[in-house]
Protein backbone atom coordinates (compact mmCIF):
# COMPACT_ATOMS: atom_id res chain seq x y z
CA UNK A 1 0.00 0.00 0.00
CA UNK A 2 3.09 2.38 0.98
CA UNK A 3 4.45 1.63 -2.54
CA UNK A 4 0.97 2.20 -4.49
CA UNK A 5 0.60 5.49 -2.49
CA UNK A 6 3.91 6.74 -3.49
CA UNK A 7 3.34 5.70 -7.45
CA UNK A 8 -0.05 7.77 -7.50
CA UNK A 9 2.17 10.46 -6.94
CA UNK A 10 3.52 10.15 -10.69
CA UNK A 11 -0.14 10.36 -11.82
CA UNK A 12 -1.33 11.74 -15.29
CA UNK A 13 -4.66 12.65 -14.77
CA UNK A 14 -5.49 16.12 -15.97
CA UNK A 15 -8.54 15.30 -17.03
CA UNK A 16 -10.04 13.41 -13.77
CA UNK A 17 -8.05 14.96 -11.23
CA UNK A 18 -8.12 11.73 -9.66
CA UNK A 19 -4.84 10.20 -8.93
CA UNK A 20 -4.63 6.52 -8.50
CA UNK A 21 -1.67 4.20 -7.64
CA UNK A 22 -0.74 0.45 -7.45
CA UNK A 23 1.94 -1.86 -6.50
CA UNK A 24 2.08 -5.68 -7.28
CA UNK A 25 4.11 -8.43 -5.79
CA UNK A 26 5.62 -10.51 -8.22
CA UNK A 27 8.77 -12.89 -7.53
CA UNK A 28 9.34 -10.59 -3.97
CA UNK A 29 9.61 -7.82 -6.10
CA UNK A 30 7.04 -4.52 -5.80
CA UNK A 31 5.85 -3.38 -9.43
CA UNK A 32 4.16 0.09 -9.35
CA UNK A 33 2.12 2.11 -11.78
CA UNK A 34 -0.05 5.14 -11.93
CA UNK A 35 -3.43 5.96 -13.88
CA UNK A 36 -1.95 7.49 -17.34
CA UNK A 37 -5.06 9.55 -18.99
CA UNK A 38 -5.36 10.74 -22.76
CA UNK A 39 -7.09 13.63 -24.10
CA UNK A 40 -8.75 10.51 -26.18
CA UNK A 41 -10.72 9.90 -23.22
CA UNK A 42 -10.96 6.18 -23.68
CA UNK A 43 -7.30 5.85 -23.99
CA UNK A 44 -6.94 6.20 -20.42
CA UNK A 45 -5.36 2.98 -18.45
CA UNK A 46 -5.72 2.12 -14.78
CA UNK A 47 -2.82 2.27 -12.47
CA UNK A 48 -3.65 -1.74 -11.78
CA UNK A 49 -3.00 -2.95 -15.35
CA UNK A 50 0.03 -0.40 -15.57
CA UNK A 51 1.93 -2.20 -12.48
CA UNK A 52 0.87 -5.58 -13.67
CA UNK A 53 2.23 -5.11 -17.13
CA UNK A 54 5.22 -3.50 -15.48
CA UNK A 55 5.56 -6.82 -13.64
CA UNK A 56 5.43 -9.14 -16.47
CA UNK A 57 7.65 -6.84 -19.27
CA UNK A 58 10.46 -7.44 -16.39
CA UNK A 59 9.54 -11.17 -16.92
CA UNK A 60 7.09 -12.18 -14.39
CA UNK A 61 3.64 -14.24 -15.07
CA UNK A 62 2.39 -14.52 -11.62
CA UNK A 63 1.50 -11.74 -9.41
CA UNK A 64 0.36 -12.46 -5.95
CA UNK A 65 -1.12 -9.45 -4.19
CA UNK A 66 -2.20 -5.92 -5.74
CA UNK A 67 -2.56 -3.26 -3.81
CA UNK A 68 -4.54 -0.01 -5.04
CA UNK A 69 -4.06 3.98 -3.40
CA UNK A 70 -5.99 7.12 -4.38
CA UNK A 71 -4.58 9.91 -3.17
CA UNK A 72 -7.35 11.90 -3.74
CA UNK A 73 -10.13 9.89 -2.14
CA UNK A 74 -11.12 12.10 1.00
CA UNK A 75 -11.95 15.02 -1.47
CA UNK A 76 -14.13 12.54 -4.03
CA UNK A 77 -17.67 12.12 -3.73
CA UNK A 78 -17.44 8.39 -5.30
CA UNK A 79 -15.64 7.36 -1.93
CA UNK A 80 -17.91 4.46 -1.85
CA UNK A 81 -17.18 2.95 -4.83
CA UNK A 82 -13.48 3.11 -5.39
CA UNK A 83 -12.52 0.14 -6.40
CA UNK A 84 -10.56 -1.69 -9.37
CA UNK A 85 -12.42 -1.56 -12.69
CA UNK A 86 -13.68 -4.44 -14.71
CA UNK A 87 -11.10 -4.68 -17.46
CA UNK A 88 -8.52 -4.65 -14.16
CA UNK A 89 -10.01 -7.33 -12.84
CA UNK A 90 -9.67 -9.09 -15.52
CA UNK A 91 -6.32 -8.64 -16.42
CA UNK A 92 -5.67 -9.46 -12.22
CA UNK A 93 -7.27 -12.88 -13.25
CA UNK A 94 -4.95 -13.63 -16.00
CA UNK A 95 -1.71 -13.48 -14.13
CA UNK A 96 -3.61 -13.92 -10.61
CA UNK A 97 -5.48 -16.90 -8.96
CA UNK A 98 -8.73 -16.70 -7.26
CA UNK A 99 -7.15 -16.38 -3.87
CA UNK A 100 -5.03 -13.36 -5.08
CA UNK A 101 -5.65 -10.73 -2.94
CA UNK A 102 -6.33 -7.21 -3.58
CA UNK A 103 -5.87 -4.49 -1.08
CA UNK A 104 -8.51 -1.58 -1.49
CA UNK A 105 -7.93 2.23 -1.06
CA UNK A 106 -5.95 1.15 2.60
CA UNK A 107 -9.65 -0.15 3.49
CA UNK A 108 -10.16 -3.64 3.25
CA UNK A 109 -8.78 -6.43 1.14
CA UNK A 110 -10.84 -8.91 -1.47
CA UNK A 111 -10.21 -12.01 -3.00
CA UNK A 112 -9.93 -12.04 -6.81
CA UNK A 113 -13.04 -14.67 -6.41
CA UNK A 114 -15.10 -11.89 -3.92
CA UNK A 115 -14.82 -9.57 -7.26
CA UNK A 116 -14.69 -11.81 -10.43
CA UNK A 117 -16.56 -15.01 -9.36
CA UNK A 118 -16.97 -15.34 -13.36
CA UNK A 119 -14.00 -14.79 -14.73
CA UNK A 120 -13.75 -15.31 -18.61
CA UNK A 121 -10.70 -18.27 -19.20
CA UNK A 122 -8.75 -19.29 -22.53
CA UNK A 123 -7.22 -22.96 -21.34
CA UNK A 124 -4.47 -22.54 -19.40
CA UNK A 125 -3.33 -19.33 -17.62
CA UNK A 126 -0.55 -17.52 -19.19
CA UNK A 127 1.44 -18.08 -16.16
CA UNK A 128 1.83 -21.83 -16.70
CA UNK A 129 2.28 -21.65 -20.63
CA UNK A 130 5.74 -22.15 -22.13
CA UNK A 131 7.00 -20.37 -25.13
CA UNK A 132 5.30 -17.08 -25.39
O1 LIG B 1 -9.30 1.37 -9.89
C1 LIG B 1 -9.14 2.39 -10.59
C2 LIG B 1 -10.17 3.28 -10.90
C3 LIG B 1 -9.89 4.38 -11.68
N1 LIG B 1 -8.63 4.61 -12.14
C4 LIG B 1 -8.31 5.82 -12.91
C5 LIG B 1 -8.74 5.84 -14.34
C6 LIG B 1 -8.89 7.34 -14.60
O2 LIG B 1 -7.63 7.90 -14.89
C7 LIG B 1 -9.35 7.88 -13.26
C8 LIG B 1 -10.83 8.17 -13.17
O3 LIG B 1 -11.56 7.06 -13.54
O4 LIG B 1 -8.97 6.91 -12.30
C9 LIG B 1 -7.59 3.74 -11.84
O5 LIG B 1 -6.45 3.97 -12.22
N2 LIG B 1 -7.90 2.65 -11.10
ZN1 LIG C 1 -9.07 -0.42 -14.11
Amino acid sequence: MQAARAAAEASYSPYSRFRVGAAVLAGGTVFSGCNVENASYGLTVCAERIAIFTAVAAGHRRIACIAVACVDAEASATQASLMPCGACLQVIAEFGTADTQLHVHGSRSYTLRELLPYAFRLGQPASSRSGC
